[in-house]
């Protein structure tokens, strides 16, 4: 089907529906393509689409086949640049229209838009994303519920709105006729109050218990808040009672999370929790490399020099925003003064970002740390005993003084009783395959930065 005939079976459309109807549901419609039998409609909301979906599309459908296209199904999808329409004034609010009405629902609705970066696409995936990137992508199939809720968590700038966002693109797109809801908890708090000041409490359940799938971040928000956890903890029962998909973001493991009450902690502990642990030097390599291809398009001819990103990967914290706001002031720097990004520029450039991530963790540190959560001495660690039981310890030590320093294998080595660099690289990478196979090994070692990086 073309534009142009969407555009004279729209016509025969207002004649049936009428003028209100026409303007507030089928006229913000956008025909996108059809496929396999299916005609698929851009809408600006989800909620859109679901009214249009069940109150017109026989219609819709009808008209298309009578008009010569063959169709089986009509679906709506959400799509990122289709404006999202004014609601029409309603005249006499005391008697509002179905369709006014319907709209001002919709508001109350309106999920919070997605970001188009924040894709399965541009997402890197690394040791410490990757559980939370592989249940994001099985929850993103929208097959049968098997985890419910999903809850991921991680510190800040880890990538959590990112999964989510990226669950909800995928979902659009493979499934058009789920309605899928994100907002984040402040979002959901606003509208509860909303909804209980202008007294439509039951618009504001009917709405939430209607998604399929509901995805809330940053679920902290809503500590300490005790209606608004009255309100989400039925929302969420009523859903995981009708068997959909409930996602969300916390900044802490559930558990942690003071001031949310025990009947939502042990809700939300109920699914699946994974985590999104700090980035490692490997995966902010990775993301920094992803990210430089990326600003090849908008700065063509911009020169890095060899060793720029490994430095960056290096000194710059966990945090991937700040990773991104440095590169991103590397790139606009040079083109300005039309350099290439070597050592100096960088120094120059991100001397402040540079300072504040300085790593506080020192490997003395670690080494005291280790030995005490292993109780052997100091000594035995840096000593050089080879017996199993310090062995191991000391290679623990090395591992993290490895991932959470910005010394170098050979320094390292030093720090551990003048050991050559390649006795350190073997310690790290015999850590590494043991975190895979030996769980103690991979607590131990996740206790432990933990209460380094406290
Ligand atoms: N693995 C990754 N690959 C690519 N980009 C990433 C990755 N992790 C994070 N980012 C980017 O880092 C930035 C911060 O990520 P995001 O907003 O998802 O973090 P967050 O965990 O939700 O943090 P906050 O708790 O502050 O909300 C985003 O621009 C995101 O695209």
């Amino acid at each position: 089907m073309t534009q142009e005939k969407w555009g004279q079976l729209r016509q025969r459309l207002l004649k049936t529906v009428g003028q209100n109807n026409y303007t507030t549901w089928i006229e913000p419609l956008e025909f996108a393509h059809l496929q396999d039998g299916v005609a698929i409609f851009n809408v600006p909301t989800n909620f859109m689409g679901n009214y249009v979906s069940q109150n017109f599309a026989d219609l819709i459908l009808y008209e298309l086949n009578t008009s010569g296209t063959k169709v089986q199904r009509v679906a709506f999808r959400v799509a990122a640049n289709v404006p999202v329409r004014p609601a029409p004034r309603v005249v006499a609010p005391e008697t509002p229209t179905p369709a006014a009405e319907s709209t001002a629902r919709h508001d109350a609705l309106q999920a919070a838009p997605l970001d188009a970066r924040f894709t399965f696409d541009s997402f890197v995936v690394g040791k410490p994303n990757e559980l939370a990137h592989a249940a994001a992508r099985r929850v993103s199939e929208g097959g049968p519920v098997t985890f419910n809720p999903l809850v991921l968590y991680g510190g800040v700038g880890l990538g959590k709105t990112h999964l989510m966002h990226a669950i909800a693109w995928d979902l659009r797109a493979r499934k058009p006729e789920l309605n899928v809801l994100y907002l984040s908890a402040e979002q959901f708090m606003y509208r509860f109050v909303q909804a209980l000041r202008e007294r439509k409490m039951m618009d504001f359940k009917e709405l939430f218990r209607s998604v399929d799938v509901l995805m809330v971040d940053d679920v902290q928000f809503i500590a300490g808040k005790d209606s608004t956890q009255e309100e989400f903890f039925h929302t969420f029962n009523a859903l995981v009672d009708q068997n959909k998909q409930i996602i969300i973001s916390a900044d802490r493991a559930p558990g942690e999370i003071k001031d949310l009450e025990d009947r939502v902690k042990s809700r939300l502990q109920c699914g699946l929790v994974v985590d999104l642990h700090p980035t490692d030097y490997e995966l902010r390599l990775g993301i920094l490399q992803t990210k430089v291809q990326q600003y090849r398009d908008s700065y063509p001819g911009l020169e890095i020099a060899n060793g720029v990103l490994e430095f960056l990967a290096q000194r710059i914290s966990t945090n991937v925003r700040v990773l991104e706001g440095a590169l991103t002031r590397l790139f606009a720097f040079a083109s300005l003064v039309g350099r290439e990004i070597d050592m100096e520029l960088t120094q120059d450039c991100l001397a402040d970002v540079l300072r504040a991530s300085e790593r506080k963790i020192t490997v003395e540190e670690i080494q005291r740390k280790v030995s005490d959560y292993y109780n052997i001495r100091l000594s035995d660690i840096i000593g050089p005993k080879r017996l199993r039981s310090y062995a191991r310890p000391r290679q623990v030590a090395m591992y993290l003084a490895k991932q959470l320093t910005s010394r170098s294998l050979p320094e390292i080595g030093r720090r551990f009783g003048g050991r050559d660099h390649t006795t350190v690289m073997h310690g790290v990478k015999r850590i590494e395959e043991l975190k895979l196979t030996d769980g103690q090994i991979a607590e131990d070692v996740e206790m432990l930065r933990r209460t380094l990086e406290a």
